[in-house]
């Protein structure tokens, strides 16, 4: 089965290199079922890589033949990942709660070689399924039906070629894969390794699902840097005290996580939060974060790092920043800074000009060189996003059009406004929802709030949902004097038509707030 030169980029090469200064240090911790630490060491894990490799490459298949890798963040998924990397296949990771129905469409998409599932996990009864099928665990990967051999085109695995495809979540219709290549991937690491997110010591915790690229983003900052992965179970992440538990004793420094993982503990039991004496920093991504949990965050957790880490899957990230310490009082967006390392964001207004006054917004275009490669079969929708150099088409330079809105403000820095489609139109005006959401978390005992759109006789109109404290719920929540609350702030047609209080809003499989369900659960009836 061909190989990478050894100097091309390959994620495989990048995240075992630390076995050769480090080899018994660990590469993953990980709870077995009993909860029981095990420290997985560079050493056996680049064993088990190789081990795993020698049975995939005894498959015949050829490079950029996809492999479905279907489990939770763990050593042998890692290792999975790692083996598919030096062989030249391009892992797609699905986690076992991804629906049937969506793995089959994923599977119709990309046809895959192989799906490879972790051995606790029962086949599904899929009406279409990838070609051969594997289970693997720390003792090995076994094939359960092998895929048809195939003639090998490919001598060789190059940086050009795709490392992974993760499928965003479609929420505008079909899933679509983003492709990114080994060197995009290769790139953007470095640049995490130059602004030293994680370093050897660190060991970084891991919340979100193997399908989610954030998940994969802790596997390489931990891995590339020397440091040791630390993958949260689900179970463990619902309840405040076995999550706290777990980080204390698994000594985790880094935690990674979208804003609604630390809902659930800033709600019913904060101080669990000051066992995490090892704890040096949160890195949260993956949409805002309220600024009234955000404080609270850091209320308990002052001597720990806040790290505002923004971005798409297409580049995997764009930026991280600093949360301020405190945060001001009056302050109601965060900075998502700018670009990290050998990136560069660029806003653009609505007429096409290049924003370069402070105060000025606009939409980010992001420069890098780790973006992805575009999107699975799918040219046009590639065409949408990976566009001309805003600022000289002529170079034929392509950069990535997020369909975010930011400000440019004093410092050059950007301050996140919200996703261009959360942009709706009410009697004729523009409405930020972000914005909406922002009011509606200053009210005293709210914690957190979406607004949303829903038609109404020919109408577009505004409603939300706020969630509050524990003592805020115990009393009863006046909406009306809210909605007065909000009008003293924001225009008229700004005001929603009603606001509801929910005991918690309704989360997305890679744990954002899952505006459908939010829209259906707001125009259920009573
Ligand atoms: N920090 C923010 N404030 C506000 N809005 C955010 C933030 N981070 C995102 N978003 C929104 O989410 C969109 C993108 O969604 S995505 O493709 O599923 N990717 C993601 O969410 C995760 C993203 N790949 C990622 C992965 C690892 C590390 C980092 Br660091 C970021 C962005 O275009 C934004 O609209």
């Amino acid at each position: 089965m061909p190989r990478p030169h050894p100097s091309a980029d390959n994620l495989y090469q990048l995240l075992m290199a630390p076995a050769d200064a480090g080899p018994d240090r660990p590469a993953v911790v990980e709870a077995d079922e009993n909860g029981v630490l095990h420290e997985i060491s560079y050493r056996r894990l680049d064993a088990l890589v190789k081990q795993y490799a020698a049975v995939l490459d005894g498959l015949g298949l050829d490079v950029g033949d996809p492999v479905v890798v279907e489990a939770d963040t763990c050593a042998a998924a890692v290792a999975m990942l790692l083996a598919c990397s030096l062989l030249g296949l391009p892992f797609v990771t699905v986690s076992p709660h991804t629906p049937d129905t969506r793995l089959a469409t994923i599977i119709d998409q990309v046809t895959p070689a192989l799906h490879a599932r972790a051995n606790d996990l029962p086949a599904r009864e899929l009406d279409r399924h990838a070609e051969g099928s594997a289970v693997f665990d720390l003792g090995g990967l076994v094939i359960e039906r092998a895929p048809a051999p195939r003639v090998r085109r490919r001598r060789e695995v190059l940086s050009t070629d795709t490392a992974y495809i993760v499928f965003t979540s479609g929420s505008t219709g079909r899933p679509k894969g983003v492709v990114m290549s080994h060197r995009a991937i290769v790139t953007f690491l470095r640049a995490m390794l130059a602004d030293q997110l994680a370093g050897p010591a660190d060991r970084v915790a891991s919340t979100s699902p193997l399908q989610f690229d954030f998940a994969l983003f802790g596997i390489g900052v931990a891995l590339s840097a020397g440091a040791a992965l630390v993958p949260v179970r689900r179970e463990d992440l619902g309840s405040p005290r076995r999550m706290t538990a777990f980080l204390r004793d698994a000594k985790a420094t880094q935690v990674h996580g979208v804003p609604s993982l630390w809902r659930p503990v800033l709600r019913h039991d904060p101080d669990l939060l000051l066992e995490l004496t090892h704890l040096r920093s949160v890195v949260f991504a993956g949409e805002e974060f309220p600024l009234p949990e955000l404080r609270r965050l850091q209320e308990m957790l002052p001597a720990v790092r806040l790290v505002n880490g923004y971005g798409a899957t297409e580049s995997m990230a764009a930026s991280f920043t600093d949360v301020p310490n405190p945060l001001p009082a009056d302050q109601e967006r965060l900075s998502i800074g700018r670009a990290h390392a050998g990136a560069e964001m660029t806003l653009v207004d609505a007429d096409g000009r290049i924003v370069t006054e402070p105060g000025g917004s606009g939409e980010i275009y992001l420069r890098s060189p780790a973006l992805f490669t575009g999107y699975w079969n799918d040219p046009e929708a590639t065409a949408k996003v990976l566009v001309p150099d805003p600022v000289e088409p002529r170079h034929g330079t392509k950069v990535l059009r997020t369909g975010d809105l930011a400000r440019l403000d004093e410092t050059g820095e950007l301050c996140f406004i919200g996703r261009a489609d959360f942009q709706v139109q009410i009697r004729g005006n523009r409405v930020e929802l972000g914005e909406i959401e922002g009011t509606l978390t200053r009210l005293p005992g709210v914690t957190a709030a979406a607004a949303t759109v829903v038609p109404r006789g020919g109408d577009q109109i505004l409603m939300a949902a706020v969630t509050l404290t524990a003592a805020a719920a115990a009393a009863d929540f006046d909406a009306s004097a809210a909605l007065a609350f909000v009008g003293k702030q924001l225009p008229s047609y700004m005001v929603p038509r009603s606001v509801r209080v929910l005991p918690e809003l309704p989360l997305t499989q890679n744990g954002k707030v899952d505006r459908e369900a939010l829209t259906r659960r707001l125009t259920a009836p009573r």
